[in-house]
């Protein structure tokens, strides 16, 4: 399913009705429509509901007009708050209407909103902002919001939350807590990130009567299964261990030894046919939690970190690698970056760069320029601080605009990103998939060293990078899922994730 900004939403509804010729009224009517047959599948009677629509003078406030006169049609108790009657032309219409048909229509003040807090509405529509939302709210309007808020009623809000960026997800200074939000056509950026999505209760989309047909373009989707090509999990009857590629990982450190594990394990686990670790010999010790079939090629170490003259004794292996999976618990060192420097001036191999391996990238420049140039394909896989770190930015600014962050490191280095978070971005710098499955059972150390190896070996099994950034998300957050079906959130391990694999891939085959 597609994901709109507020300008594409603007640039369809032109299209709509500039080059279509469908009037705007005709939107705002069936967009107003909608909500109201939302309320009315809610509630077995609204004849003896009390009921408030807060409207604001943008077309949002328009739809709020219409909600209300549908709703005054089945309910005596109907009574419109408006901030302003300046409002839009569109919206006039509707406004107009409901003052011809006697409507209950008041001009807010603070005195009226004082007044209000001795009553009680079972039922609150806000239409008071909708997708032109243009700054902080402050004011009367916060009041209202926070009355809304604290009101204990049932609260649909139009479009989008008042308050809620619908590009950014952003709360602009407050917002309307949401028991649902009704949208339009298709969802907004604001109803899918977070904190936006936290404010939207659930999230309806309906159809206004727009034709599909002008609705080209988008490059923001969810990420469902329909997006994924699951052709490569059929294996051939005659097949054996090098049809399915041979993942090579250079992971783990005295210190994070688990990590390499980890990696590797998913790695093995999501069908790679050979999985070979490239780790410090200190890490043997830690044969409980891998997997016997994992080859190990021990390096020898400096301080229980991978040395680079350890390394380059390995280099004639490199050859056999489809993939390299680099960076899971290596610690941030010099050595680290000598040997990703090695790596990236010798070799041409699709590479999967995660943790430390980010780590060197956004602090050596010299990493920076032989990234940008590597000529296979490349994953990074940051969460938010990693992207800080390489973007050079506040984590902050990360967090304000993850769809912006992502790509820009895409392009940066023309490679995929998979910006991790609760709400995983997958970009190769144009087309955007959001991830929306998976839960915070996650939010542990070891589920990126997971995902890692998961993206490895779609890789090395035949997958374009972006196609296996896309399925091993899924497949690591669905897994995550499923086990919340016998599990909790806090019993969930980043190891549990990769022996769940077995059910998930089961799953997704099933469809
Ligand atoms: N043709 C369309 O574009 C359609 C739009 N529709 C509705 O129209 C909405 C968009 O309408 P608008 O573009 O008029 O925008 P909004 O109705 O979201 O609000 C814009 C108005 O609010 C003011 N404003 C913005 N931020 C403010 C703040 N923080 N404090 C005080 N005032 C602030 C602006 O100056 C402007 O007057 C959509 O969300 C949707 O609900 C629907 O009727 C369907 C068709
Ligand atoms: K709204």
């Amino acid at each position: 399913m597609f994901v709109l900004t507020s300008s594409q939403m603007r640039e369809i509804d032109r299209k709509a009705s500039q080059e279509i010729g469908i009037p705007e009224v005709v939107l705002m009517e069936n967009a107003g429509f909608c909500v109201f047959e939302e309320i009315k599948r809610d509630f077995e009677t609204l004849d003896d509901k009390n009921i408030a629509v807060f409207c604001g003078k943008g077309n949002n406030g328009g739809d709020g007009f219409v909600v209300a006169r549908y709703l005054a049609q089945v309910c005596p108790n109907v009574k419109v708050f408006l901030f302003d009657d300046n409002v839009t032309l569109t919206s006039k219409v509707f406004l107009d209407i409901l003052k011809k048909l006697e409507v209950d229509i008041n001009i807010l003040s603070e005195e009226l909103l004082s007044s209000l807090r001795a009553q009680r509405f079972d039922i609150i529509v806000d239409a008071i902002f909708g997708i032109g939302l243009s700054k902080d709210i402050d004011g009367l309007y916060k009041k209202v919001i926070e009355y809304i808020n604290g009101s204990g009623a049932y609260v649909y809000s139009v479009d989008i939350p008042s308050g809620v960026c619908s590009d950014s997800a952003q709360i602009k200074g407050c917002a309307v807590r949401a028991s649902k939000t009704v949208t339009f056509v298709y969802p907004k950026v604001g109803h899918i990130l977070y904190p936006g999505s936290y404010y939207c209760g659930k999230v309806i989309v309906k159809d206004i009567g727009i034709p599909e047909k002008i609705i080209k373009d988008i490059k923001v989707k969810i990420l469902t299964a329909e997006d994924l090509d699951i052709s490569k999990f059929y294996r051939y009857p005659d097949s054996h261990k090098g049809d399915y590629g041979k993942v090579g990982i250079v992971a783990g450190s005295k210190y994070y030894p688990g990590a390499a594990a980890l990696c590797s394990n998913a790695a093995l686990q999501s069908g790679c046919g050979l999985c070979y670790l490239l780790t410090p010999k200190e890490v043997l010790y830690f044969q409980n939690f891998r997997r016997p079939e994992i080859i190990v090629l021990p390096v020898e170490s400096k301080e229980g970190i991978v040395s680079f003259d350890g390394f380059v004794k390995f280099d004639e292996y490199f050859a056999k690698f489809d993939v390299l999976g680099f960076g899971c618990g290596l610690t941030k060192n010099k050595e680290v970056e000598k040997i990703l420097i090695h790596i990236l001036e010798n070799f041409q191999i699709p590479i999967v760069i995660d943790a430390d391996g980010l780590n060197v990238l956004a602090s050596s420049r010299d990493v920076r320029e032989l990234l940008a140039s590597y000529k296979s394909q490349k994953v990074l896989t940051p969460h938010y601080m990693e992207a800080a770190r390489v973007l050079d930015v506040d984590v902050k600014d990360v967090a304000k605009s993850p769809i912006d962050a992502a790509k820009k490191i895409a392009s940066e280095f023309r490679a995929i990103c998979v910006l991790k978070g609760s709400r995983t971005i997958i970009t190769d710098g144009d087309e955007v998939f959001i991830n929306i499955l998976g839960n915070p059972g996650m939010a542990k150390g070891g589920s990126g060293d997971v995902l890692t190896g998961i993206i490895l070996s779609m890789i090395a099994q035949g997958y374009s990078a972006f196609e296996a950034a896309k399925l091993a998300v899924y497949l690591h957050s669905l897994s995550a899922d499923i086990l919340l079906e016998k599990k909790t959130m806090q019993t969930i391990l980043p190891s549990d994730i990769i022996d769940g694999l077995d059910s998930t891939i089961k799953r997704l085959i099933k469809g």
